[in-house]
This record gives C-alpha cells, structure tokens and sequence, in this order.
C-alpha cells in the first residue's frame, strides 16, 4: 500500500472504535480529512462531533456533521487524530498542520485516543521532526532564547498564524529521550501556549497502516 493508502486504511480501521450515539472529537490533517469522510457514511449513528480546528469544523459541516461547542460537552468517550511522529510508547509529536493546541484540548477531555498513522511516523525517538511550539508573538525571541539553551534550532514558521492568532516556532535538532520531560519543561516557558509533544496525555491505541495492513498497537 502507498503512504495515502495506509493513511486511509487506518482511517477506516478507527470506525470500529465510534460509539453508536456519540459525540465524537476529530483531529486536523490528511489522515483525519480520511477519517472524517468515512465518519460522513455513519453519521446517523453519531451526535455530532468536536472539532480540533476551523479546518476540521469545515470539512465536518461540508459531510452534514453537526460540530458541537466543546463547551457543552462533558462526555467525550474518543479522540481520533493523526500525528507526525509516534513512538511504541505511543508518545507523540503533533502540530505540522499547526492544530496543536486545540488538538491537545480535546485530547485531554477525550477518555480514549485513537491515533492514525502511516508506517512512516512510527519512530524509536522523537525529534527527527522538527517539534512545533505555538507561541503568542511577543513572546518569541524571549522563547527561542529559551529553547536554545535546552539545545534546540527553533524557526519561524513562515506565512503562518494558527487558530489562536499565534505564531508557530519549528524547534529543529531536538534528540528527545526523555518526551514526559521535555514536554513539562516547555510547559514552564512562560510565552509558550502549547508544544506539540503529546507525551503526559498519550495515545490509548494506534492504528498503524502498513503495507501489510493495518496493526494495532497499544501500550
Ligand atoms: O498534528 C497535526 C496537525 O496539527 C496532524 O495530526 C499531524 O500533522 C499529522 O498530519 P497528517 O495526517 O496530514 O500526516
């Protein structure tokens, strides 16, 4: 199978995991644009879902899918998202598409996540992937100053300003050991709105798409 098609084969795979009835959280990216136009064939089954950018609201609404205020929901049963990067500890880097912190929102609400991936993302170590930190823009050379000293290449994403009318620093040449760590270490940079190392609040499973197939791997 090609990557897109490992990418919708495990977009098919996560339907298994909706609940009939649910109100379901829904990430941003290729792999989730997959998962959402499979979710469009049971949407009568569904009560609607929660959104992790205005992207994903978009797409949800073009399939006739009500996108519901995570406000006013309090039961959240799954989460399903893709990421750039995954280990078998199923920690995560996330945030290519810039959705970070909407993503690690629903995410923390959400009782299971599911994440969706193609062979190529599953890594023995974080940090090939430049690490994606959004930043309120004031904030940005006082940030970048700080991510040096903890030994990162931070960059400018260029052209680009998130869901939150912030800005994105790349944080390349990051080896990432220890991703708990690291995570709640630039969770005390002040400026910092969120990183995309999705480690504290893991996947609960991964479906992988292979060119064998789709495998499932949980921790
Ligand atoms: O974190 C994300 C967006 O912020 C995406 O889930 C991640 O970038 C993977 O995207 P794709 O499914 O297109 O490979």
């Amino acid at each position: 199978m090609t990557q897109d098609e490992q990418k919708r084969a495990a977009a098919e795979a996560a339907i298994k995991h909706v609940p009939i009835g649910c109100i379901i959280g829904v990430g941003t990216g290729s792999t989730a644009n997959y998962f959402i136009d499979e979710l469009a064939k049971i949407k009568h089954k569904i009560n609607g879902a929660v959104a992790s950018s205005d992207a994903t609201a978009k797409r949800l609404k073009s399939h006739g899918i009500e996108v519901i205020d995570l406000n006013n929901v309090d039961d959240l049963p799954v989460y399903v998202d893709g990421a750039d990067e995954i280990t078998e500890h199923l920690h995560m880097i996330k945030g290519g598409g810039g959705a970070l912190t909407r993503e690690k929102i629903v995410a923390a609400v959400a009782k299971k996540f599911i994440c969706i991936t193609d062979e190529t993302k599953l890594v023995n170590i974080l940090g090939n992937f430049p690490l994606p930190i959004e930043v309120i823009p004031m904030a940005r050379s006082y940030v970048a100053r700080e991510i040096t000293l903890l030994g990162g290449q931070p960059a400018l994403r260029q052209n680009f300003i998130t869901d939150n009318g912030n800005i994105i620093l790349d944080v390349h040449n990051l080896q990432i050991l220890n991703p708990v760590e690291l995570e709640t270490k630039l969770n005390q940079i002040t400026g910092i709105v969120t990183n995309g190392l999705f480690a504290r609040r893991a996947a609960d499973i991964l479906l992988l798409g292979t060119v064998e197939g789709v495998k499932t791997m949980s921790y």
